[in-house]
């Protein structure tokens, strides 16, 4: 484990090496949310009118629910498809990566492939993907991989973050019906709400073998983006074996303000008692069974687990085409 320094504004970074290699792409399952980020239908359409253009077989599969990403992902049959496109936010593209977990873990890992079309699009911007249709279709097609490494929290699957603390309060109670309809917005509001009504939790966090702190709040990042373009970690990379644990130590509504104007704002560097340090296993445990939602663990925006919570690396790393 060693600290990390901290550079709070720095710019977009790509993935690092990753050591790419290429496949070559004929048929994709493409999973698409039909609810994510205002129903953008009409990007859904231009990619796949540009892919069959490439001569790719697609065969899109709506969600009809919940859960229904990750089970058709882990039903792909890499016989009949090359790889699976995720089109919708972070939280489908979770759930397909969970569904591609249990391909990778057999030793045949079937390719990720991602149409953003969610509130934030935080994994699409880590890896340089942009909303342009040719673009997106041009990286699926051209079917350079790059290998990311994800990492689970209680066994479930997150390719970006998992916290502890108000972000993981805020992603739980965001009413998606208001996500719907402001975007962003409703984070910003359901963060007031908690920041004016919140009781002060304190989480048990052991690092490695280290010693147990007691934190406020926790964010274990693989991705360095948090929250859309902000940056917590600045130094984690999704292709890297390992995790970079950010550290909110102090408690109480005034910090917790003063937390979440560094992090909009650029200026967590500069808090003396902000950390960010690398480890390779995380242990959180806190309050449980309050009613007050303190115990949720929230993974790539949604709620993944509940504590306590061991986070570790997955085994596996997923190749992803990311052009
Ligand atoms: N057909 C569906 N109906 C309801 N919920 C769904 C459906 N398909 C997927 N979901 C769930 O909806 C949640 C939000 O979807 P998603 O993340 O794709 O879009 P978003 O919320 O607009 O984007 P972002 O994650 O970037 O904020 C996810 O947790 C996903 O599991």
């Amino acid at each position: 484990m060693r600290d990390t320094v901290l550079v709070g504004e720095s710019p977009a970074v790509g993935t690092g090496s990753g050591e790419d290699a290429a496949i070559d792409v004929r048929r994709l399952l493409m999973i698409h949310n039909p609810t994510a980020g205002g129903r953008r239908a009409r990007r859904l359409r231009a990619v796949v009118a540009r892919l069959e253009a490439h001569g790719i077989g697609v065969t899109v599969r709506p969600t009809g629910r919940r859960g229904d990403a990750e089970e058709f992902a882990r039903a792909a049959d890499p016989a009949d498809v090359d790889a699976v496109v995720a089109a919708g936010g972070d939280g489908t593209i979770n759930e397909v990566i969970n569904g591609l977990a249990a391909h990778a873990e057999a030793g045949r890992p079937l390719p990720l492939g991602i149409v953003p079309m969610g509130t934030a699009n935080v994994l699409a911007a880590e890896l340089g993907l942009t909303m342009d249709a040719e673009r997106i279709a041009t990286a699926i097609a051209g079917g350079r991989l790059t290998m990311i490494w994800p990492a689970q929290a209680n066994g479930r699957v997150f390719s970006l973050m998992a916290g502890v603390g108000l972000d993981a309060r805020v992603v739980e109670r965001v009413d998606p019906r208001v996500k719907r309809l402001i975007g962003k917005g409703a984070y910003v509001a359901e963060t007031l709400v908690q920041l004016a009504t919140r009781p002060d939790h304190r989480y048990r966090v052991t690092l490695d073998d280290g010693e147990a702190q007691e934190l406020a709040s926790v964010i274990v990042a693989k991705g360095h983006f948090y929250g859309g373009r902000f940056i917590c970690a600045p130094d984690a990379r999704l292709t890297e074996p390992e995790l970079h644990v950010c550290l909110f130590p102090r408690g109480g509504r005034l910090n917790a303000l003063r937390y979440v104007w560094g992090v909009t704002a650029g200026r967590l560097s500069r808090f003396p008692d902000y950390r960010v340090v690398t480890a390779r296993r995380v242990r959180i445990e806190g309050p449980a069974g309050d009613g007050l939602f303190a115990d949720a663990v929230q993974g790539d925006g949604d709620v993944l687990a509940r504590l306590p919570v061991e986070i570790t690396l997955t085994g596996w790393r997923l190749p992803v085409l990311a052009g």
